[in-house]
């Protein structure tokens, strides 16, 4: 179903403060719709990246409303775009749970897809530690949805380690898959992971990715991109605030599809 369009990721380096996070988002996506992009995607916890594990729970809001919800409802609406909210934290039905979630607005401000983030990252190497179990309540259900130009299917982060989430999904054109990757995992693995992706499933890709020092102290890797279907970089972003915009061609995906027709060839 694709049909040609410009796509744009934002790479953020957020710090703890939401408003000012939100302020930059909003003028981010301003200025890729200002460019022509028609579907813009936001990075993992765009609105306030914080070591403080409380200050994710005071953000948290309720699934429908919230101050967060309201302004990106009204940017996509002002903008006429599809605004991928990257992710932001959403109340969880465990009361010492949230979710870590991409909410998809659609040009009339209204909620189009909600995903939550299945596979949580619990890691540990050297002084470096996560343990996003302790405080996330884990998604259960894989999730697309149909633009005017593309099916598009998503993952968080993490996620991004398990084929076998993307590969269920029902012939998407565009995965969309924000990101705050750790420096080292970053390093060894997100390009290789990215195009991997792409390629093996034959279809466009975004990454939408934290990139930079944060407030926190801590660090990520950056390296927004958009990748096509045959694994090419089509741009990206090392680190700092930005924009990557790409074309998604219909041509090119369907060219890629027929001379190597390895998503026909599936088997199991
Ligand atoms: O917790 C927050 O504030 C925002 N969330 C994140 O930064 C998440 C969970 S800690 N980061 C990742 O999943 C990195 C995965 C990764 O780096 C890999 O798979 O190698």
């Amino acid at each position: 179903m694709l049909a040609d369009v410009k796509v744009s990721a934002i790479q953020m380096v957020s710090g703890e403060d939401p408003e000012q996070n939100l302020a930059r988002a909003e003028y981010w996506v301003t200025e890729a719709a200002s460019q022509g992009a028609q579907i813009i995607a936001l990075p993992e916890y765009f609105p306030m990246l914080n070591r403080d594990e409380r200050a994710k729970f005071a953000l948290a809001e309720h699934f429908g409303s919230g101050m967060m919800q309201d302004r990106l409802a009204q940017l996509a609406q002002k903008l006429g775009i599809w605004l991928v909210a990257g992710s932001l934290p959403l109340k969880g039905k465990q009361a010492d749970k949230v979710t870590n979630t991409s909410l998809v607005f659609d040009p009339s401000g209204a909620v189009a897809a909600r995903y939550d983030k299945i596979h949580l990252f619990d890691f540990q190497k050297g002084d470096e530690c996560y343990q996003e179990s302790a405080s996330i309540e884990a998604g259960q259900q894989p999730v697309c949805f149909d633009t005017p130009w593309a099916r598009v299917g998503l993952g968080i982060c993490y996620d991004l380690r398990f084929p076998e989430l993307f590969r269920g999904l029902d012939d998407v054109d565009l995965l969309v898959i924000p990101a705050a990757f750790t420096v080292p995992t970053g390093r060894s693995h997100w390009e290789l992971l990215l195009r991997a992706r792409a390629v093996e499933n034959q279809c466009y890709l975004m990454a939408p990715a934290q990139g930079g020092q944060h407030d926190s102290g801590r660090v990520t890797w950056g390296h927004s991109m958009i990748v096509d279907p045959w694994g090419e970089i089509l741009g990206q972003q090392d680190l700092g605030e930005g924009i990557v915009t790409g074309t998604l061609s219909k041509q090119r995906f369907d060219e890629v599809r027929r001379q190597l027709p390895a998503w026909l060839h599936r088997r199991l």
